[in-house]
Parts: C-alpha cells; structure tokens; sequence
C-alpha cells in the first residue's frame, strides 16, 4: 500500500472548505460592504422575515448598500431611500422581476400577478389595474361591511360567555370571509361558524408543510432544479379546490346570465372584453390565468390584512388614550353621518388612517421586498455594478425602526404620522414602491378600516393576563404572523 494513502483524507476536506470559503468570500471579491457568513449560519430559516431582514439592516449599518448570504446564497440589501427609489422606480426597466421561483408554467396557480416575471407580469398588471380603482373598490363595499357586521356579532355572542378573545382567529376568520367574497363571490360562513372548506384550504396554504419548504428551498437555490424534480410548490389539493371554485364560479355566472360587484366578474368581463383580452401582443386572459389572479388576490389578501387589524387591536387595547382618541373620531363621524358607514367616511377619518399607518410601520406585514436585477446595472455614485440574476432585498422591517426615520421605534406612536418629511416617507414602503407596489392597498385599507371601525364602535379593548408580549413571530413566512394567540379582553360600550 503506498504511503501516500492517507493524502487524499487530508487534501479533501482542505479543498471543499477552500471553496466554500472561496463561495463565501462573494461580496468580498467583489469589494463590496457585507454580512459574514457560512453555510451553518441558518438564521434566515430559524427567524422571522421581520426580524431577519432588520438584523441584517443593522448589521450593514453604515453603508449603502451590502451583501449577505441566505439559502445559500449570495444576496444584495440595499439600504438607503435614495437608492432604494431608484431600485424600485427611476431604474425599474433593471428590477421589474421579483425572481420570485414559485413561478412555473406547468403549475397554473403560480401563474399570478405575484410571481409572474417579465412581459406576463406586465400584461396581467396592465389588465387588472382597473379592478383596483377607487370606483370598483366602492362597489365591493358593502360586500365587505356585512363582513364586519357578521364579525361584530360573532364577537357579541362570544363574550356572551368569555370575554376574552383570541382577535387573530375572529378577524382571520373575518378576512377570508372578506377575500371569499369579493374575489370568489361566495359566502363561507367562516366568521359564523370558525369552520369551512374555504378556511381549510386556506390554512393548508399557509400551515408551511415541511415538504412546501424543501420544495420552495431546493428552487430558491437551484431553479433549474423544479425542471428535474418536477415536484409541486402547491399541493394537489388546494390547487385542484381552487382551479374548480373559480371554474364553477364563472360558468354559473355565465350560465345564468348573473354578474355581482366582485372581482371574479371583473375578470369575466375582462375575458369577454376581445379589445382587453386578447390584444395585439396576443396576451389571452385564460381560464386558468383568471384562477391564478383569484386565488392570489385569496393568498395576498387574507394573511396580510388579518395580520393588519390583529396588531392595530393590540396595540389599541395596550395604549388606551390612543384608542379613545380613535373611538371619539369613530363616534362624532358616525353621528354626523346618521349612523351610517359610507367608503368616503372611512377613508375621510385621519386618526383612523394614523393607527393602521403606524401598525404597518411597526409590523411591517413583510419584512423584505424582492426584486431580481435583469440586466447588468451600475449603483448609481459608485463603480459597484450588479450582475445580471443577483437578487435584490428591500429591508422593510429595518428602515422602519430605524431611528434616524422614527424615532423611538418601538413606541406606537400614530402622531408621527402629522408631518412626514420627505426622508420618512421614502423609508416608509408597508406597501412597496413603483409599478411593482401592493396592487390590492385601496382593497387592504378599505377591509382594515371597516372591521377597526365596528369594533372601536361597539367594544372596549384591553390587555387580559392571557394576553402575550412581545410577539413570537413565526419564520419562514412570507407574511409577517404571530405564533401564538393574541388574546384580549372585549367588554361592550
Ligand atoms: C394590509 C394588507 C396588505 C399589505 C401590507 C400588502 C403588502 C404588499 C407588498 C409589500 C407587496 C410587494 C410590493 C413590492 O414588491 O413593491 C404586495 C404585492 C402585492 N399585493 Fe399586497 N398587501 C396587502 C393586501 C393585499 C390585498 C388585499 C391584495 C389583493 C386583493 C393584494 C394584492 C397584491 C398583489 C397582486 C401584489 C403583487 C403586485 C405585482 O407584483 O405587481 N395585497 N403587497
């Protein structure tokens, strides 16, 4: 046996970690500011995005921009507003994709607005931005005020008999209810009952299966490895529950010749339309097209606003002056307007605007935004160019506590919302920036404010002993979620 046996053992290993250091040392090559890392260092899978993404904020505190590794993989955060502006507007022809990897052409759902890249994006947001005008938002509003009646009564008969409540189940409850029927025009009775099929799938979209996560990661690092593994990043069941609901749901309306103020009739009227469905860049709005905006309006829609009203309840119910300037605001415009709840009112009330304002300032709903560059770009002011592919993250959750924009950030402050200077403002992104922004936030604040307004109208809200804080956040969500239970106290006015 030769003596040289045992250098292979030895020479092995020294290569491998000489190039996962090599992997590593990225941004160091590059000269560019970053967060060290490892292959071990699994922060991003172990923590929330909210948390994630502010700590790497603060760990490039300093810089404009930096790099850090996550799945793996080498990632650039952009820090500063004035960069970050031309991220996501002046520059956007350089960062119009998400690089969002869930899409597949082979999976229908995937197909939305969301995830979609390039020319289908364009297409599908070109068409659907009328949905989301101020007009087609005031018809769905009485469609989403009987919402909030039903969840002012299941609340009513709840504490009936306990006066402590879990609000994320009720207003979750209440969203899909809120999404259910503007989107798929159908009543679930979630509110009423807790349980429905619609609430089901909905969870399990959510529930983040082991086998959802392997898939999702394995793509996020890898892409090409979805066209080997042909594994579905959304299970068969949900897929085919919500291919079939929207299917069902428009031949019964064309069938009987029935139309309703909600987005699936929208889209009909979209597909019926030849001048916007089918133009000359031959872009045909199919039927699996439209289930995949419904069901994305479905999954962008009902976590993030549930999430919305759930913080602002909390924060209500721990800041008592703030939610009886709230209520006073509530009470002196429902006695001007008759009683009567109307879209301009609720849009009209200031106080109101500053309490979701500072929610979603607080607990940025998602901690990142994404964007993928597309072709190769200078920074502008540096001789920092970033390559094509390189994937792009926005810290939502670091520019909103930080400091230097608002000050004590941990305090809930909606005041601070008076006089917003410019630098506030660009910090300020709960919805995104540029063509690319939240299509749905008329939708959002509209069903945030209407289920704030009916509780604040008819109960008081307080901490109870069940009540737990500061929030466990839960991780790898795209959707900033709280673990556990937010339990309150409701008494009636
Ligand atoms: C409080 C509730 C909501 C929050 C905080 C929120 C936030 C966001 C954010 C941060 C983005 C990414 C923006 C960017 O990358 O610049 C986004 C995208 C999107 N949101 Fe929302 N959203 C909410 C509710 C809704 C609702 C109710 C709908 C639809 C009914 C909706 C539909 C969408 C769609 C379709 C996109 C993708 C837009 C595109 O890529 O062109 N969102 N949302």
């Amino acid at each position: 046996m030769s003596e040289f046996m045992w250098l292979p053992l030895v020479l092995l290993p020294m290569i491998i970690f000489w190039l996962i250091k090599y992997y590593y040392d990225y941004w160091k090559r590059r000269g560019i500011p970053y967060v060290e890392s490892h292959p071990l260092d699994l922060d991003w899978y172990k923590s929330a995005g909210i948390d994630y993404y502010a700590k790497i904020y603060r760990q490039l505190e300093g810089h404009k921009f930096g790099g850090f590794f996550s799945r793996f993989a080498p990632k650039l955060m952009i820090r500063d507003p004035e960069l970050i502006k031309n991220v996501l507007i002046k520059d956007f022809d350089y960062f119009h994709d998400r690089g969002d990897t869930t899409f597949d052409e082979n999976e229908p759902l995937t197909m939305n607005m969301f995830s979609a890249p390039g020319t289908l994006w364009r297409n599908l947001r070109t068409r659907l931005t009328p949905t989301f005008t101020s007009g087609k938002m005031k018809y769905m509003f009485n469609l989403v005020q009987e919402c909030a009646e039903e969840l002012v009564q299941a609340v009513d008969s709840h504490i009936q008999n306990d006066t402590t409540i879990d609000v994320k189940n009720y207003v979750t409850r209440y969203s899909i209810e809120v999404i259910s029927s503007c989107a798929f025009g159908l009543k679930t009775y979630s509110i009423k009952d807790g349980h429905s099929r619609f609430a089901a799938m909905a969870s399990k979209i959510f529930e983040g299966k082991l086998s959802a996560r392997i898939v999702y990661l394995t793509r996020s690092v890898c892409p090409k490895l979805k066209e080997i593994l042909r594994v579905p990043f959304i299970g068969k069941t949900t897929s085919e529950f919500f291919l079939k609901l929207t299917n069902d749901v428009v031949e019964h309306r064309k069938a009987s010749n029935s139309s309703r103020n909600d987005f699936v009739q929208i889209l009909i009227n979209l597909q019926d339309d030849k001048k916007m469905g089918t133009i000359e860049d031959e872009f045909t709005l199919t039927d699996d097209l439209m289930s995949a905006q419904c069901f994305l309006f479905f999954v962008a829609g009902y976590d993030t606003s549930s999430m919305t009203i759930s913080f602002a309840l909390y924060e209500l119910a721990a800041n008592i002056e703030i939610q009886k300037k709230l209520q006073n605001e509530i009470d002196s415009f429902m006695e001007e307007h008759d009683d009567q709840v109307s879209y301009e009112m609720v849009h009209n009330m200031p106080y109101l605007h500053k309490v979701v304002s500072e929610s979603l300032r607080k607990y940025s709903i998602n901690g990142t935004l994404m964007r993928v560059c597309v072709k190769k770009y200078q920074i502008p002011g540096t001789e920092v160019y970033i390559d094509k592919g390189t994937e792009v993250f926005i810290p939502v959750s670091g520019l909103h506590t930080d400091e230097r924009y608002f000050p004590d950030p941990e305090r809930f402050l909606p005041e601070r919302f008076e006089d917003r200077n410019p630098e506030f403002r660009d910090a300020y992104l709960p919805f995104g920036a540029g063509p690319r922004s939240c299509i749905g936030f008329r939708f959002a604040l509209m069903s945030v404010k209407l289920a704030l307004i009916y509780l604040l109208r008819n109960f008081n809200l307080e901490l109870c002993t069940e009540t737990r804080y500061p929030f466990e956040f839960a991780p790898l969500k795209i959707v900033t979620s709280v673990k556990h239970e937010i339990f309150l106290t409701f008494n009636k006015r």
